[in-house]
């Protein structure tokens, strides 16, 4: 893990002679050891945690770029990094909200005067990304850059793209345009994550290759016989169920095969680690918390701004 005043590195195809693709937020130069540079390769991680289990120390900090020197003798395999972090953000806002049954697609409802899709937008912003990618209708755009013009410069990378039929189709066209390494991908429909819960989550798609948000189940779940036949066919194990929530994180080449297969194979999801499970690869289930709901009907705000007053937020001046 990295420590507190050593910024996190990650390496996509690290090499012991080829190093390939880098990337840190300030800009770092790091040495690092043959030895361990081996130890990544054979660990299969194809996204490391490079220098934090080493003995790293901050030997020169100069214009918020560092140099890192790790124990053991420097070698000539200096890898430097590009600016920016690894993880880069979809955030889907494309869906019509038909269940809400509102006169407008129910993210931009003012949830404590603030559009509902705003508020994760303003979580992610001030996690460790360096991209965000804003998955909405043309029409809905101002929404977001009004919202960015109040609050002056960001470091992140706010891009958009247009949303498809389904909430699928908008995820693949948001992955089009994802440069970093790791994806997380998010429901604007979700405004209650927390800072803490998505570097949780990232955390844990960093080390197993794709990780999600969710809860333990609290109901007991019947799985009815077909769709319109609604008798029990039966009732899977409590303690093995857990409800799923977003983001999802996923290294971005993972998630680009499984579209691959979606698309040969014509197979259809509701999540997006769906789509790493398809391919047969694990993952994480990172344990979330309870308030991490999905604004779907109207009772949903009504909880949402309970707990958002909980929390002390306060809303925007105008
Ligand atoms: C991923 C999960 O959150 C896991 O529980 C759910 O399975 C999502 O379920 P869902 O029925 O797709 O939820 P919705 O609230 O309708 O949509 C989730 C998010 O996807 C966006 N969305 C939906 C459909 C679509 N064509 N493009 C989109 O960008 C919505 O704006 C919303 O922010």
């Amino acid at each position: 893990r990295p420590s507190k005043d050593v910024s996190f590195v990650s390496c996509a195809k690290l090499d012991a002679t080829a190093p390939s693709t880098h990337v840190h937020k300030h800009g770092c130069t790091i040495s690092v050891r043959n030895t361990a540079l081996a130890d990544w390769n054979t660990c299969g991680v194809a996204m490391c945690g490079v220098f934090a289990a080493l003995s790293c120390r901050r030997s020169l900090s100069n214009h918020g770029s560092h140099r890192l020197r790790c124990g053991g003798r420097p070698t000539s395999n200096t890898v430097r990094l590009a600016t920016g972090s690894d993880v880069g953000v979809v955030l889907l806002s494309a869906g019509v909200g038909k269940r809400m049954g509102a006169s407008i697609p129910k993210q931009y409802i003012k949830l404590m005067g603030l559009e509902i899709a705003l508020h994760s937008l303003d979580t992610f912003l001030a996690c460790d990304v360096a991209e965000i990618v804003i998955v909405c209708a043309e029409d809905w755009k101002f929404v977001f850059e009004d919202h960015l013009k109040k609050k002056g410069p960001v470091e992140v990378d706010v891009k958009f793209t247009t949303g498809g039929d389904e909430r699928q189709d908008s995820v693949n066209n948001g992955l089009a345009k994802i440069q970093a390494p790791i994806v997380a991908i998010h429901d604007a429909a979700r405004p209650l994550v927390t800072k803490d819960e998505v570097e949780k989550v990232v955390a844990d798609a960093r080390e197993h290759g794709a990780a999600l948000l969710a809860v333990r189940t609290k109901a007991t779940i019947k799985q009815a016989v077909s769709e319109s036949k609604a008798f029990v066919e039966g009732t899977p194990q409590r303690k093995l169920l857990w409800e799923a929530h977003t983001p999802q994180v996923i290294q971005s080449e993972l998630l680009r095969k499984g579209f691959e297969k979606a698309e040969k194979e014509g197979l259809e999801v509701t999540d997006d680690v769906s789509l790493v499970e398809q391919l047969g690869e694990k993952v994480k289930l990172t344990e979330g918390e309870y308030t991490n709901i999905k604004v779907t009907t109207p009772e949903d705000i009504a909880v949402a701004e309970t707990i958002l007053k909980e929390r002390g937020f306060v809303p925007p001046t105008e």
